[in-house]
C-alpha cells in the first residue's frame, strides 16, 4: 500500500513550499474539508439520520428543499463563520449572503457553495455533492453581494465533495487538480490522485435527453451526430451518461472524459439555463480547465462572464477540450 498523504499535509506543501496558497486559504480550506466529512457522515446515515426527504420549503430558485439540502447549507455556515477566515458566504439555499458576524474574527476571503448538489438523487441512494467557490474579498470597508460579483477566473480555489460509493474531495487552487479520498477509519482525507488530465478527445457525453425538443439547433446538431455513431460523420459510437447530480457527472469526465451540456432550452426561455454560474459553473469550469479541458456558455469561456447577480444562471458545456470546442463552434456558426 503507497503511504498516502493528508489533505492538511498537502494544502501544508502548496503553501509552504510551492508559495500558492496564503495560510488564511489553507486554514479555510481545512475547514471547508471538516464539514465535507460532517455532511458524509449525514449522507451515510440515510433513513437512520432523518435525512431524507422534502423539508417542505422552497428556496430562493423556487426549488422545493430536501432536509438535506438544509442540513448541508447549516454545517457549512457553523463550521465556517468562526474560522476567522472569511468575510461572507453565500449559498444555493439562502437569498442574499451571509456575513460573518462581527462577534467572530473577520477574514479576507469569501465562500460560495451549492450545499447538497443532485437533490433529487438523494432520496434514491445515487451519487450526490458539495461543490464550493473562494474569491477574495476586494478592499474595502465592510462586504456586499458586489463583492462577490467577480468572474470565475478571479476564483482562488475551487472545489466539490462528492458523496458516492466513496466520498472524494476534488480541489484546485490553481495549480492542477488534485484528489482525495476519505478514508473513514482514519476520518482524514488522504491523496489518491495529483494532476488529474481530461482527455481531449471523447466517445461519451452527457446531457437530460429528455429535453431535446426543447434545445437551440447547434445543441440538436451536436448531439444528432453523436447519436448517428459510426454511421454519421462522427464517424465512432458514442456513449451516453447522465446521473442528474452535477457533482458525478463532473467526476466522471474528469476521471475518464466526456462532455457535460446543460443548455438553454425553450422551457423557460428567459433563463440563460438550469445551473448557477457562481457555485455550479465556476468551480467546475475551473477543474475542468485546470485538468486540461474546456468549458464555455455556447459563445464564451465561462470564466470570463461577469456575473450581474449571485443567483445567476448560464448554459454549460465542459469537459473534453475538442468536443466542447466543436459544440462551441456550431453555436458561433449559428
Ligand atoms: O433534473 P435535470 O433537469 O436533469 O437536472 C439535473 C441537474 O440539476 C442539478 O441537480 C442542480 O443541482 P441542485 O440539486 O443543487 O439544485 C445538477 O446537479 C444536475 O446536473
Ligand atoms: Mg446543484
Ligand atoms: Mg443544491
Amino acid at each position: 500500500m503507497p503511504k498516502r498523504i493528508s489533505l492538511t499535509r498537502y494544502l501544508v506543501e502548496q503553501q509552504r513550499m510551492d508559495g500558492h496558497i496564503p495560510s488564511q486559504l489553507r486554514l479555510l480550506l481545512e475547514v471547508v474539508a471538516r464539514a465535507c466529512k460532517r455532511i458524509s457522515q449525514a449522507v451515510n446515515k440515510g433513513a437512520l439520520g432523518e435525512v431524507m426527504g422534502s423539508a417542505e420549503s422552497e428556496n430562493v430558485q423556487g426549488e422545493v428543499q430536501k432536509k438535506l439540502d438544509i442540513i448541508a447549507n447549516e454545517v457549512l455556515i457553523e463550521a465556517n463563520e468562526w474560522g476567522g477566515h472569511l468575510a461572507a458566504m453565500a449559498s444555493e439555499e439562502m437569498e442574499g449572503i451571509y456575513v460573518v458576524p462581527n462577534r467572530y474574527p473577520q477574514g479576507e476571503y469569501l465562500l460560495m457553495f451549492d450545499p447538497l448538489d443532485g437533490s433529487s438523487n438523494i432520496d434514491v441512494n445515487v451519487s450526490i455533492g458539495t461543490i464550493f467557490s473562494v474569491l477574495l474579498k476586494p478592499e474595502g470597508v465592510g462586504v456586499s453581494e458586489q463583492d462577490f460579483l467577480q468572474p470565475g477566473g478571479k476564483q482562488v480555489a475551487a472545489g466539490y465533495c462528492v458523496y458516492g460509493p466513496q466520498t472524494t474531495l476534488v480541489l484546485t487552487v490553481g495549480d492542477g487538480v488534485a484528489v482525495f479520498t476519505l478514508d473513514r477509519e482514519q476520518g482524514s482525507f488522504l491523496l489518491t490522485e495529483e494532476n488529474l488530465r481530461v482527455p481531449e478527445d471523447t466517445k461519451e457525453f452527457a446531457i437530460n435527453m429528455s429535453n431535446q425538443r426543447h434545445w437551440a439547433a447547434p445543441v440538436q446538431k451536436y448531439v444528432d451526430e453523436c447519436l448517428q455513431g459510426k454511421d454519421g460523420s462522427r464517424g465512432k459510437d458514442f456513449n451516453m451518461r447522465w446521473v442528474g447530480s452535477m457533482v458525478a457527472d463532473v467526476h466522471r469526465i474528469l476521471t475518464r472524459g466526456g462532455v457535460f451540456m446543460y443548455p438553454w432550452d425553450r422551457r423557460e426561455p428567459e433563463k440563460p439555463g438550469k445551473l448557477r454560474l457562481m457555485y455550479e459553473a465556476n468551480p467546475m469550469s475551473w477543474l475542468i480547465e485546470q485538468a486540461g479541458g474546456a468549458a464555455t456558455d455556447g459563445k464564451q469561456r465561462i470564466m470570463d462572464i461577469t456575473p450581474t447577480q449571485l443567483h445567476e444562471r448560464v448554459s454549460v458545456f465542459m469537459g473534453s477540450k475538442n468536443e466542447v470546442e466543436r459544440v462551441t463552434r456550431y453555436h458561433r456558426e449559428a
